[in-house]
């Protein structure tokens, strides 16, 4: 058995210049990340509104570059990988799939068009017969019959759920290891969403990928993932396996997003559970726990010293002074 995560992150951190003269401060939007992500592992990645889930999942997905810190893909720095034929293996394996059904779609040409031309630049070793045999293959994977009729379509011939179901066929024509799923099913119905999320489950147990799966709500969260990081304000202040955080969050925060819901199985939006607070500062933040104004166990350490990711439990970790000493 190999030990190496499929991949890590190691005080990944983004930072972006905002506002002009005397406005002009230096946002943190991921700070100081770690988190690992094993072979065909599910990980979701929650947190409320301009948390950072999205600005970590682009920096991984290479789309903008670090600030500092490393991500290793199968051991192997990605910073490191310089030759052309490296990053586009990479881009390949690792690739994400947006919110915005439609977003991955020129309206223009058939689905086919986008899946063929994947095919062509990841897997040039495959012919013209091969490709459409693949292409038939992936669409059938996510679950749409019959694919060759599915691909002759245009894509405003097919209902959003459609249409994000072949973003993710998109993505495995590509063969993934991981895939970056950034709010998948946020902005679709909720009698079709635990389809999609079906679709994830089966895509980890037939061909084996692992996902990111970003979202604010926290039943879908627990329905899918094997363990469940917790972003707020740039840093990810817990993490752990998703029913061992779900059934005793050590994090005040997490704590604050689970007692807002009665029902810990119905859907939760942590932007409604959150909405009334105020958020956190993230522009020059000064060194202390971004949580401290909302939260009930604050004491003075907290106004000063950034807490670190400390283990509470067997895989389970927390950021917090008062509860992970
Ligand atoms: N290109 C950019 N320039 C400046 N600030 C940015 C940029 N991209 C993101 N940010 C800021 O970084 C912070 C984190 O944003 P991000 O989109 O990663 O959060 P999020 O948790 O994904 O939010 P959402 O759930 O709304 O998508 C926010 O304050 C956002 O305004």
């Amino acid at each position: 058995m190999n030990d190496t995560p499929l991949l890590e992150t190691t005080g990944l951190t983004r930072h972006f210049k905002v506002g002009t003269g005397l406005t002009r401060g230096v946002l943190h939007a991921v700070d100081d990340v770690d988190l690992t992500i094993g072979e065909r592992e599910i990980v979701a990645l929650v947190g409320e509104s301009g948390s950072g889930k999205s600005t970590l999942a682009r920096l991984v997905a290479q789309v903008h570059p670090p600030t500092r810190g490393d991500i290793r893909y199968q051991g192997r720095p990605v910073s490191g990988m310089r030759r052309r034929r490296d990053r586009l293996a990479y881009r390949g394996a690792v690739p994400m799939v947006f919110q915005d059904p439609f977003a991955s779609f020129n309206p223009a040409y058939r689905v086919s068009h986008g899946i063929l031309r994947g095919l062509k630049l990841h897997r040039p070793e495959l012919d013209a017969s091969a490709r459409r045999a693949e292409a038939e293959r992936v669409v059938a994977a996510v679950g749409l019959t019959p694919a060759a009729d599915v691909l002759n379509r245009f894509p405003h011939e097919l209902s959003g759920g459609q249409r994000q179901r072949i973003g993710f066929a998109q993505a495995l024509a590509h063969r993934p290891r991981l895939i970056l799923a950034d709010e998948p099913v946020s902005m679709l119905d909720v009698s079709i969403r635990i389809g999609l999320l079906n679709v994830m489950a089966d895509l980890r147990a037939t061909e084996g990928v692992s996902i990111l799966y970003i979202t604010h709500d926290i039943a879908s969260a627990r329905y899918l993932s094997d363990r469940i990081a917790v972003m707020y304000g740039g840093h990810i202040v817990e993490t752990g396996p998703t029913e061992a955080v779900l059934a005793a969050p050590r994090h005040p925060y997490t704590e604050l997003l689970l007692s807002a819901v009665p029902d810990p199985r119905a859907p939760l939006d942590i932007d409604a559970a959150t909405a009334k607070s105020d958020p956190p500062v993230v522009i020059d933040p000064v060194p202390s726990c971004r949580f401290r104004a909302r939260c009930p166990l604050a004491v003075d350490r907290c106004h000063h010293v950034t807490p670190r990711l400390r283990p509470v439990d067997e895989g389970h970790t927390a950021a917090c002074h008062v509860t992970a000493p």
